[in-house]
């Protein structure tokens, strides 16, 4: 039956949002309501004026701020002053946050306090699911309930359905179960039984010259890992409760009947980002820290255009592609031959395409599984869902449904532990032969990885330089894994030599002559004053000093330009002092002699009189006591309180959201606390906030991305 209608408005930076906000969307229809689900920028082609009830779905990004594509929509609801706008509408919100960052959920926690200032009334109380926990652990139950709470707002109700399912069922969906027909094929390239040489097909795409896309020659190429995993609760005649629903099908992977070379030098056209693409040579690359320290720390230096614009403090996305041997394996074990893979045109279509599939009207196997779809990043519950539905192996599929059920939930969390790549679910799950148009539908985009400008273009206009940890980690169950970019960006540089513990001085590599696909991306929220009179606190432990790094450098460059002016008087350095507000900085590494990233070059800033202190907090020093920058703020409060409240010091952190964010937050509350007795810990916070608003206190955070 058809009832009034609904608007869903969402707003996604990476996918997530969109994708459960069109679910959400999907599953509505068939239940039998009519509404709309629209981009929450697109906000004036919806019924926005007449909808009765609103379903907001959005996500974060930066420091709790909206998501790009909610910016408009943002900005018109808070410019609204019409008291009585929503005065007849019933919202309800969705958020999907990280509790690593301070700002949680901040985006649905705002839209929802506007529009109740703006008269709307909450019909559902909000969901506030977290990335560090599992969306799902939130999401699922949400939308489980909104089906309860949407028939009452609304004026009629659609069927409610059971999602109790249990083993025997199961035994009887199998007999139903289509099985992609490849799953029986004999893989006419395997090597299985091969003595000597390749399969055919496979040799031409081995050595492609200056390709972005490095092929590895041994065959039969990647092996997956299969997951380790307890089924010991799976007992006969358990019921499996809080199943996610088998998501309806909605993107088709349709045949062209056309063959095209695979994109190897070039992004392929579908690829959509803010900003157009640039294709930058590595110009240089040095690695920043010892063999024997935690983590691998490259410098790199890209040449670009020096028509490109960029500020300190702006970030750029990286573009490289998923690792060429999982894309290799995941071929052969979905395509119905390597060479169709990787020539095979196909079209994708639907009628609500995803964002990042929109333009995929010619496509290559090869380049939706290396651009277009995330491969590595732990499984959403629809994933593994769907993957049950095309297993053909009775226990390999009860197995699966287990995983996603609610009484599976530990088995769940294991599986997001070993954060498998989709060729490691497939391994786990022999006979799991999931058509391509299925995997579209439920796996996740393939995000570019941004990274924070480590210099200033007053030094260098047409370089663009970075630091950033190489990802490579060891699961708990002792599976070796490593990150997207980071890794191939190493891998093209030449893997460059660990730096000399008892020098910082460069080192050299074997560059490849591969051009990295790079865009901007300005960062308003993280720039310099314009003023260059108010001092600087600058807080950035590990690779959070790169982009202050090149705050530091802007400001070198910009006494340089002045002392060039001349007509300082008698008193030269006095003079340009008096123009440049002072520069703390507070840095933070393990272990000095392994990690200290820019150790030489601060002591440079520090001796020419660009930066008055560099403070370095040692958190696992060879001798003596640890110590993190907060602990560092603590001990300079007076000289911070001076600074800030009596300087207007602007102040900066950058870094991990988690534990450095919030220390250093909560230092400086203990800061205003201790030196303003009128200020208890509250409001010192929202001293803080009211600063953050006003741009005297800006953050730039990531929270620990094992993707990157
Ligand atoms: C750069 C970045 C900044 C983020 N900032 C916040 C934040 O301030 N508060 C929060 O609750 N979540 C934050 N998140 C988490 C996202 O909201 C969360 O991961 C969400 O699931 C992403 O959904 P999406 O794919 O629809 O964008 C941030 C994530 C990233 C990558």
């Amino acid at each position: 039956m058809v009832a009034e209608s609904y608007l869903i408005l969402w707003a996604s930076q990476t996918g997530s949002a969109e994708w459960i906000a069109k679910n959400i969307h999907t599953e509505a229809t068939q239940r039998g309501y009519k509404g709309t689900c629209v981009l929450m920028n697109d906000y004036e082609q919806s019924t926005i004026d007449t909808a009765g009830v609103i379903i907001f779905v959005s996500s974060n990004t930066g420091d709790g701020d909206p998501p790009d594509n909610a910016l408009k929509f943002w900005r018109f609801l808070r410019r609204n002053k019409d008291k009585d706008y929503f005065a007849t509408r019933h919202i309800t919100l969705l958020g999907l946050g990280d509790t690593n960052y301070s700002n949680f959920n901040n985006t649905v926690k705002r839209i929802e306090k506007k529009c109740k200032e703006l008269g709307a009334t909450v019909f559902y109380d909000k969901g506030l699911a977290d990335d560090a926990e599992g969306l799902e652990n939130v999401v699922d139950p949400w939308i489980e309930q909104l089906w309860e709470a949407l028939p009452k707002v609304l004026a009629t109700q659609g069927p409610i359905e059971s999602s109790e399912t249990s083993v025997e069922q199961l035994n009887d969906m199998l007999k139903t179960t289509t099985i992609a027909p490849e799953a029986e094929k004999p893989d006419p390239y395997s090597m299985k039984g091969r003595k000597t040489g390749l399969p055919d097909g496979v040799e031409k795409y081995l050595d492609l010259p200056n390709s972005l896309i490095e092929k590895k020659a041994e065959e039969p190429g990647l092996e997956g890992t299969a997951l380790t995993l307890d089924y010991s609760g799976l007992v006969p005649g358990i019921k499996l409760t809080g199943l996610p629903k088998a998501s309806a099908p909605s993107i088709q992977w349709t045949s062209l009947a056309a063959t095209g070379s695979s994109s190897v030098d070039q992004v392929p056209g579908f690829v959509v980002t803010p900003t157009p693409i640039v294709y930058a040579p590595i110009s240089s690359v040095k690695c920043l820290t010892t063999e024997d320290a935690v983590k691998r720390t490259l410098l790199m230096e890209l040449q670009v255009d020096d028509e490109l614009n960029f500020e300190p403090g702006d970030a750029f996305g990286v573009i490289a592609p998923n690792d060429e041997d999982l894309v290799h394996a995941l071929i052969r074990r979905l395509a119905p031959s390597v060479t169709e893979g990787y020539e095979a045109l196909h079209e994708v279509k639907g009628e609500s395409l995803p964002t990042h599939l929109q333009k995929a009207t010619s496509v290559t196997m090869a380049d939706i599984l290396r651009y277009g779809v995330d491969l590595t990043s732990s499984p959403r519950k629809a994933l593994l869902r769907m993957l049950a539905d095309h297993t053909s192996d009775v226990d390999e599929k009860t197995r699966l449904m287990y995983i996603c059920s609610k009484q599976g939930l530990a088995q769940f969390n294991a599986v997001r532990d070993q954060t498998p790549t989709l060729l490691d679910l497939l391994t786990t799950f022999p006979t799991c032969h999931p058509p391509m148009s299925r995997l579209l539908d439920l796996l996740p985009p393939h995000q570019p990885r941004y990274y924070s400008m480590a210099n200033s273009p007053l030094k260098h206009r047409d370089r663009l330089q970075f630091a950033f940890n190489v990802v490579t980690y060891t699961t708990t169950t002792g599976i070796h894994r490593q990150g997207v970019a980071t890794p191939w960006l190493d891998r093209l540089s030449g893997t460059a030599p660990f730096r000399n513990s008892s020098s910082t001085t460069t080192t050299t590599s074997t560059i490849s002559d591969v051009k990295i696909p790079i865009f901007t991306r300005p960062n308003n929220a993280f720039v310099l004053p314009k003023d260059t009179h108010r001092p600087l606190i600058l807080i950035g432990p590990g690779t959070g000093v790169a982009p202050l790094r090149g705050f530091v450098q802007h400001r070198q460059e910009q006494r340089l330009i002045r002392q060039k002016i001349g007509g300082l008087g008698a008193h030269p350095k006095r003079d340009i002092a008096k123009e440049f507000g002072a520069i703390h900085v507070y840095d933070g590494c393990r272990d000095p002699t392994k990690d200290y990233l820019f150790g030489d070059e601060f002591a440079g800033f520090v001796k020419d009189g660009t930066v008055a202190s560099v403070r370095l907090a040692v958190s696992r020093p060879q001798q003596g006591t640890k110590a993190y920058v907060q602990d560092l703020i603590k001990q300079d409060g007076a000289l911070l309180y001076d600074l800030i409240v009596n300087q207007d010091a602007a102040i900066y952190i950058c870094g991990d959201a988690k534990g450095m964010a919030k220390g250093v937050n909560d230092a400086l509350a203990e800061m205003l606390c201790l030196h303003d007795p009128q200020l208890d810990a509250l409001a010192a916070n929202k001293r803080l906030m009211d600063w953050m608003a006003a741009g005297k206190y800006l953050r730039d955070l990531v929270s620990g991305n094992k993707a990157a």
